[in-house]
């Protein structure tokens, strides 16, 4: 399963295109099947959105990333979902990260915030760290999961919800650093 390249991009966006949005493949193994899931880091910045669009209006699945040591970084997850709604795929897979949950002595956005906001809109939510690793390979293969489920979805077969599926695999930074 591919998160295609956007057909509009041709390259020609200029140099600061490819210096602002990172490309890279990863694999995923789901119940014995290899999902290949292209990944673009897109820059948050401001000046950079009428590229971004591109990118999602494809997209199949979206991370929306904020840092639990940057209020701003929050409150700026409700425009991006609003921007989602105008020029994503009506059901693009989006979940919502808590980015460096390793800086917990610098942690101004609660856990509990994230989780009422990610209700809100009915996507799930994890706190991750790309520091330490945690909950960075559940994120990816709960897209993949859901990604496999809906390619594959038989009439018979037990719903895949990966709102569920997150929270029953998840570790929370809070208790489990350790583990
Ligand atoms: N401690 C810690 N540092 C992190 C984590 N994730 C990213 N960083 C650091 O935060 C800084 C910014 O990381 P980037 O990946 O460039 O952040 P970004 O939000 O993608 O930046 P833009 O693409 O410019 O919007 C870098 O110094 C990273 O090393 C994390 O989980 N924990």
């Amino acid at each position: 399963m591919d998160l295609q390249r956007p057909d509009s991009y041709q390259g020609g966006a200029g140099p600061d295109f490819n210096e602002h949005v990172l490309h890279k493949n990863k694999v995923v193994t789901v119940d014995g099947v290899r999902v290949k899931l292209q990944i673009w880091d897109t820059a948050g910045q401001e000046r950079f959105r009428s590229v971004t669009h591109a990118y999602y209006r494809d997209a199949q699945a979206l991370l929306l990333l904020y840092d639990i040591t940057n209020k701003s970084s929050f409150d700026n997850i409700r425009a991006w979902l609003t921007e989602i709604h105008e020029y994503a795929q009506r059901d693009v897979v989006i979940m919502l990260l808590g980015n460096k949950a390793d800086m917990s002595s610098e942690r101004v956005i609660r856990s509990e915030d994230g989780e009422t906001l990610a209700r809100e809109y009915g996507v799930p939510f994890l706190e991750t760290s790309a520091k330490t690793g945690m909950n960075v390979e559940l994120a990816f293969l709960a897209i993949a999961k859901e990604l496999k489920y809906r390619a594959g979805q038989q009439a018979d077969e037990p719903s895949f919800q990966i709102r569920d599926y997150v929270e029953s695999q998840k570790k929370r930074s809070s208790c489990c650093s350790f583990v």
